[in-house]
Parts: structure tokens; C-alpha cells; sequence
């Protein structure tokens, strides 16, 4: 079975928690995408939801797959978001932003009652950090706000390499909301929550993959079956 089968499961076991009349937040990368296509076949079939994407390549899908959207302006809360991870720890904890939406996959996330992190299961590790974590940054002023991130980093115990993430044509990536990502390559993070809390104190960082608290359940796909672990 390949990879992406696995994520498929995972986004079908996910789409059975989705019931009529939800308000849905729908996620990014290429596991949500498959949610996406999978509610979208629902949604043909007469289910009603409506979705808010938490990118602009995620609008696409949806619409491509006939899922009605909204947006936060429109709609006050989320009944529960479907996302992807880069990395899902056993708090499930998690890091997120390998696909560059990491701004608006948290504010949608912190804007639903439940969020469901689908995966396959490599995305599951025992401590974060060894995918690089991406720190959305405002480009003004990249050079403070970089060593700012270092002090940061120190104070909390872990150090690596950092680098702007590039686009293919060797560009800088550019988010949806505008701004540049720093992948800190960090090996693991110990206490993720406090890395967390001091990453959001410094100007010019927009916000960072790290989503703590947000995840109630993940759903792991594997070559032996399907694993849901639920929050302590
Ligand atoms: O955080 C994300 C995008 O910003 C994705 O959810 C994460 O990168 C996982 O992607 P995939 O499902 O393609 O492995």
C-alpha cells in the first residue's frame, strides 16, 4: 500500500465524523486534500456543509469539488477542523507548515471546537522536532527578527541550522498572507509549549508551526490498519 493510500484512509476515517449541518474547517497538504476530494463526494450525495480552506490552493480543491465555503467573517465558529501534520507528538502536539499555511491552519484550528489531525503514520514521533519547524516571518527587519529567534532558541535549550525557505524558481516563498517562512532545523524540542509561548513574544514572527492544545484526535494510517489516539 503506498503513502498515499494511507492518507487516504486516514482522510475517510475522518470524513465519517462529519455530519450534516457541521461547519468545517478543511486543511492544507496533500493528506487534507484528500478529505477535501472525499467530502466533496458527500457533499454530491446530499450532505450539507459548508467550509472555511485554510489556503488559497485549498479553496481551489474545495471548489474544484463542489464544497460550499465561507469565511470567518461570515460565520462565527468552526464545529470541527480536518488538518494534516508534519509531525504529531504523543501530547499530540504538533508541527505544521511543511506546506507554508501554517497561519491560517491555526487560526481556523483555534477557531473550531475539535480539531482531527490526519496522518499516515511517520508523522508520528515521540518528541517534535526533527521536521524543521517554520516560523512565519514578516521580511522587514528579517535580519533582528532572525537573531531574536536565536536568543529565543538558546533560552529554550535548542540551537540548529535556520534558512528562508525558497520557492522552486530560488525566490523566496511567499505564504498566502505574504510574509516568508525560516525553517529551524532543531533536531527536537523538549518542551514545545514553552518554545511555543516564547516564539509568539517576538516581533516580526507572524507565527510559528508549532500548534499546542489545538489537536483532540489524531487518526493514523499504517500498513496495519487504522490508529485514533484522542487527547489525555
Ligand atoms: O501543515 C501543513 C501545510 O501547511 C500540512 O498539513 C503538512 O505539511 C502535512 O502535509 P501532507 O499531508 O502533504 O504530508
Amino acid at each position: 500500500m503506498s503513502m498515499d493510500d494511507l492518507k487516504r484512509q486516514a482522510a475517510a476515517r475522518a470524513v465519517e465524523q462529519v455530519r450534516d449541518g457541521m461547519k468545517l474547517g478543511l486543511g492544507t497538504g496533500s493528506t487534507a486534500k484528500h478529505f477535501v476530494e472525499l467530502l466533496g463526494e458527500r457533499v454530491k450525495a446530499g450532505l450539507n456543509v459548508v467550509g472555511v480552506p485554510t489556503s488559497e490552493a485549498t479553496r481551489a480543491d474545495a471548489e474544484r469539488c463542489g464544497v460550499p465555503l465561507t469565511t470567518l467573517e461570515e460565520i462565527d465558529r468552526l464545529d470541527l477542523t480536518v488538518d494534516g501534520a508534519d509531525e504529531i507528538d504523543p501530547n499530540l502536539e504538533l508541527i505544521k507548515g511543511g506546506g507554508g499555511a501554517l497561519l491560517r491552519e491555526k487560526i481556523v484550528a483555534a477557531a473550531s471546537d475539535r480539531m482531527i489531525v490526519i496522518a499516515d503514520e511517520s508523522k508520528w514521533v515521540p518528541t517534535l522536532g526533527r521536521f524543521p519547524l517554520p516560523i512565519e516571518v514578516i521580511p522587514f527587519g528579517l535580519g533582528a527578527t532572525r537573531r531574536a529567534i536565536e536568543a529565543v532558541f538558546a533560552e529554550n535549550g535548542v540551537s540548529g541550522q535556520m534558512g528562508v525557505r525558497k520557492a522552486k524558481d530560488g525566490h523566496a516563498f511567499v505564504t498566502d498572507g505574504g510574509h516568508w517562512i525560516i525553517d529551524a532545523h532543531l533536531g527536537r524540542i523538549p518542551d514545545s509549549p514553552r518554545l511555543a509561548a516564547a516564539l509568539n513574544s517576538i516581533p516580526g514572527v507572524v507565527e510559528h508551526g508549532l500548534f499546542i492544545g489545538l489537536a483532540q484526535t489524531a487518526v493514523l494510517a499504517g500498513p496495519q490498519g487504522i490508529r485514533v489516539v484522542e487527547r489525555r
